[in-house]
């Protein structure tokens, strides 16, 4: 494809070299670069783009994409723009050919139940003949085809060509997480949304390497409801006004609160040994009662963005209600069949703030004891470790401390931290580094009524120890203890 027909939505100044090029690559990481390719120099947390210029020209780079001026032979096409992700993610497009325009394409924002909302809506539209790709936090799915993720939102480059990838696979539709980062660093620019969802917000995601302030997340969070044609908003958040200040899209809200749009009343909770779901009725934009087998009062938020998504494609509510009925996501309260008298969950909750949903809202079930395994990622942030002890020593009866990811700490010392947290409490725990051995003390234990909830590693099939990611899921371990002690 030529250079200036890559260009052409673009602000810029060409400094060197001709338009008229042919391009046969498009990449932002030098090592990807191959003769004929066009390079984007980006500004990373750790490393600049504009400092591999010289290297990828050496390597056959035919152009360059720049926020600043860069030293390469006078043959090398340099492309000047304001902001050089923003052009990426417009370039990308381009170089696919704008797959997203041909895609109806569902945007999912909010602190937390991204995932679990992508998979509703997947299953719900496909419950009514669409084919449905989705980007998020565990994988990207392209028909049969199940990708990995290392980021919720990846790159511009990969977000375009995952949407061809679809295209060519026969999608119609695509739903995707769009996490603030994502939308602060232009992964998604230039994508025009059909349906923008906000989930909530809370303060999270605030450092150095992330936001400045929590007006900066708001702010960043927003930008979604300024790319899309339909914004579906949680109408019950406090901070809902601040998100979308500036907003360009029609506004359609959810929630419990009478003033939504779409509502649910009639909440019941339904426990039964080796079984926790929920039931509603949803009202507003459609009459009809609700069935889930997610557990949590988050369940009901989540299945309501997806049903109100899902009205605008004309979905049966039939086809809704058979969808939701059999939804499930991996490593979010996935409930697995232990026993006949207690429930236990595999859960992704990894800081004091999604535990504490978790455990206040399994406690509206009312379980005999409600029982707390998690441990900390080594590497990751301290706090957190003295914060979820706190959050499970106040709100469980009974915890287990255990390993999460140790990477390079020794897990004792990670297990200590959270002792030391617990201690402040009141609360009764049991310290067990090997999580095999916790998981099997916290089935061995289990009493009539229990709910026990394995947390933080969600989804993951591995446990980082040194660097090396050992093989490791938490199902596998259960069915192992299961048939170690002879209880299946
Ligand atoms: C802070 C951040 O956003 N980092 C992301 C980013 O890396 P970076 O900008 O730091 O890149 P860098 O390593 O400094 O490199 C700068 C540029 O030089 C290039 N480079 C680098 C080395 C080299 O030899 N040659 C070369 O050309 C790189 O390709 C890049 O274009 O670009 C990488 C590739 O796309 C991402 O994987 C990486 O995400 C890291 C893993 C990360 O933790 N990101 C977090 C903050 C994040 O984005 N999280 C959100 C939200 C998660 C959620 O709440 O669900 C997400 O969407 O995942
Ligand atoms: N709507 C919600 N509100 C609050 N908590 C939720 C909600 N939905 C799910 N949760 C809890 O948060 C955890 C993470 O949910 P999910 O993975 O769907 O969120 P996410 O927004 O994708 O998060 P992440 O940013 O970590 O990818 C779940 O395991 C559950 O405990
Ligand atoms: N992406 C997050 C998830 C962590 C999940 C938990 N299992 C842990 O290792 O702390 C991180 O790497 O901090
Ligand atoms: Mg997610």
């Amino acid at each position: 494809m030529k250079l200036e027909q890559l260009l052409e939505r673009l602000e810029y100044t060409c400094v060197q070299g001709s338009l008229d090029r042919e391009i046969s690559g498009i990449a932002n990481d030098s090592r990807q670069v191959v003769p004929g390719t066009l390079f984007f120099s980006i500004r990373g947390a750790v490393t600049d783009g504009h400092t591999y210029a010289a290297e990828v020209a050496e390597k056959g780079a035919v152009a360059l994409l720049v926020e600043e001026p860069v030293e390469v032979p006078e043959s090398v096409t340099v492309i000047q723009v304001k902001d050089t992700r923003y052009a990426m993610a417009l370039v990308s497009a381009a170089w696919y050919d704008y797959p997203a325009e041909k895609l109806k394409v569902i945007g999912i924002t909010g602190t937390k139940g991204k995932t679990t909302t992508t998979y509703m809506i997947k299953s719900i539209l496909e419950s009514a003949g669409h084919k449905v790709g989705l980007i998020g936090t565990i994988e990207t799915i392209i028909g049969e085809t199940h990708i990995p993720s290392s980021n919720t939102t990846p790159e511009s480059v990969k977000i375009q060509e995952y949407f061809h990838r679809m295209l060519e696979d026969g999608c119609d539709m695509a739903v995707m997480e769009v996490s603030s980062q994502g939308l602060m660093l232009n992964r998604t620019a230039g994508i025009p949304f059909e349906i923008g969802i906000f989930t909530n917000i809370e303060p999270d995601h605030i450092g150095p390497a992330e936001h400045k302030s929590f007006e900066d997340y708001m702010h960043c969070k927003g930008l979604l409801f300024r790319q899309c044609r339909i914004g579906i908003v949680n109408g019950d958040d406090e901070h809902l006004d601040q998100v979308l200040a500036g907003h360009t899209c029609k506004v359609e809200t959810f929630g419990l609160s009478e003033k939504n749009d779409l509502r649910a009343e009639n909440l019941k909770m339904v426990h039964k040994p080796g079984y926790l779901g929920i039931s509603y009725h949803a009202a507003g934009m459609i009459d009809m009662d609700v069935e889930i087998d997610i557990p949590g009062k988050f369940s009901v938020y989540n299945s309501l963005a997806a049903i109100a998504v899902c009205l605008h494609f004309k979905v049966r509510e039939a086809d809704i209600k058979t969808a939701l009925k059999q939804a499930k996501v991996k490593g979010r309260v996935e409930l697995v069949k232990v026993s006949d008298d207690f429930t236990l969950m595999i859960d992704y909750a990894h800081n004091a703030m999604s535990l504490e949903s978790l455990l206040t809202t399994l406690r509206e079930y009312e379980p005999g004891r409600l029982v707390c395994l998690f441990g900390c990622g080594g590497n990751r942030s301290k706090a957190r470790r003295f914060e979820m002890a706190e959050v499970s020593g106040r709100l469980a009866d009974f915890t287990i401390i255990t390993s999460d990811n140790p990477r390079f700490e020794k897990p004792e010392d990670i297990l200590d931290d959270i002792e030391s947290g617990i201690k402040k409490t009141d609360g009764k725990y049991v310290k067990i580094a090997d999580r095999k051995e916790a998981i099997r003390y916290a089935i061995l234990h289990g009493q009539p009524g229990d709910v026990i909830v394995l947390a933080g590693k969600g989804h993951e099939d591995y446990q980082e120890i040194e660097g090396k990611k050992y093989h490791m899921d938490e199902r596998e371990l259960i069915q192992e203890i299961l048939e170690e002690e002879n209880l299946r």
